[in-house]
């Protein structure tokens, strides 16, 4: 593992490759409609949103609660039926069904990802690929090392582990299935503050290491500024912008992202969460909290007691 990174600054060159890059599949999101519910009581939750998620690049995807972004997320992973649109892997269409995908989708709530009646290593195993059955411990101790794990742990519960150690074994899960790309949905909004940048600063190496593409949801604005190479922006259901992540941070095109980034709601509206009443980007407490973390190089130390 490569040492904890510092908080970078919105990449210059946003659109030049990063190292490692090629190893990843690319995911296309194509005019995704999902509605859920029938009726009167429907809900469009996603209403035509086309995305792309290029080989080797990060697409932080904000906007404020209640926008779509999770179901979006869910549709690109195949958890939720698609209404309308087409969801493309490496430019091979993957049906509207939910089902087993190239994608995997690591959660908010690390419980969600991960049996509690399954033990660290089990849980791994599980998603390791069927090719790949003959080496699966080995293959497990390496995923659970990559992402700062002492393989000696595998046989515990995940109840026995702290929220972060939890999250870092759901990367491990994420990652050992060898997807061709990974949706991050809120993974580090769960976490106590003092372990969100070292669960970021991983992130952020394993990506670059192994050069996924990924889909990183978050209401976050300070956490995509350090992740994303472009960000997309919903606003109920919609897409309304999409850029380098350094052109919609500094110039955005449109009145919601003005106003996420601004923390200053529209009328009518609720403050978005995640922009901070304090105003600018990294002012939420949160978000600062994070960033900070980050900028130290700070792990959870006492906490994984093995990095
Ligand atoms: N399973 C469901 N059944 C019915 N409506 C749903 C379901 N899941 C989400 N919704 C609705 O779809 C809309 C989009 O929700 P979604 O969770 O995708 O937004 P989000 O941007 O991820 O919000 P948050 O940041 O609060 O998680 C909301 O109006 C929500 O109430």
């Amino acid at each position: 593992m490569k040492a904890a990174g510092t908080v970078a600054p919105v990449a210059a060159e946003a659109d030049a490759a990063p190292a490692g890059a090629g190893t990843s599949g690319s995911l296309e999101l194509r005019h995704i409609t999902v509605r859920y519910g029938r009726g009167r009581s429907a809900v469009t939750a996603v209403d035509d949103v086309s995305l792309e998620v290029p080989a080797g690049r990060v697409v932080g995807l904000v906007g404020g609660s209640g926008s779509g972004k999770s179901t979006l997320g869910r549709a690109a992973v195949g958890l939720v039926p698609i209404t309308a649109g087409n969801v493309l892997v490496d430019g091979v269409d993957q049906g509207r069904r939910p089902g087993r995908r190239p994608v995997q989708l690591v959660f908010q709530d690390p419980f969600a990802s991960l049996n509690p009646r399954l033990s660290v290593g089990a849980s791994v195993a599980e998603a390791v690929p069927r090719e790949d059955r003959a080496r699966r411990a080995e293959e497990v101790a390496r995923y659970l090392d990559l992402v700062g794990i002492d393989p000696g742990m595998s046989t515990r519960l995940p109840r026995a582990l702290s929220g972060g150690q939890r999250q870092r074994v759901a990367l491990a899960r994420a990652l050992a299935a060898r997807p061709a790309v990974l949706v991050a949905d809120e993974v580090t909004s769960a976490l106590d503050v003092s372990v969100q940048g070292a669960v970021l600063n991983l992130i952020r190496d394993l990506q670059r290491e192994l050069g996924f593409a990924m889909l990183f949801i978050t209401h976050n604005l300070a956490v995509v500024r350090y992740l994303a190479d472009r960000i997309a922006v919903m606003d109920r259901g919609v897409l309304v912008e999409e850029g380098p992540a350094a052109q919609v941070l500094e110039d955005p095109e449109h009145d919601y992202t003005r106003a996420l980034l601004s923390g200053v709601p529209r009328i009518g509206e609720p403050l978005p969460e995640g922009a901070g009443a304090a105003g600018a980007v990294g002012e939420d407490a949160r978000t600062g909290g994070a960033a900070r973390a980050a900028s130290a190089g700070t792990d959870e130390g006492t906490e994984t007691g093995n990095r």
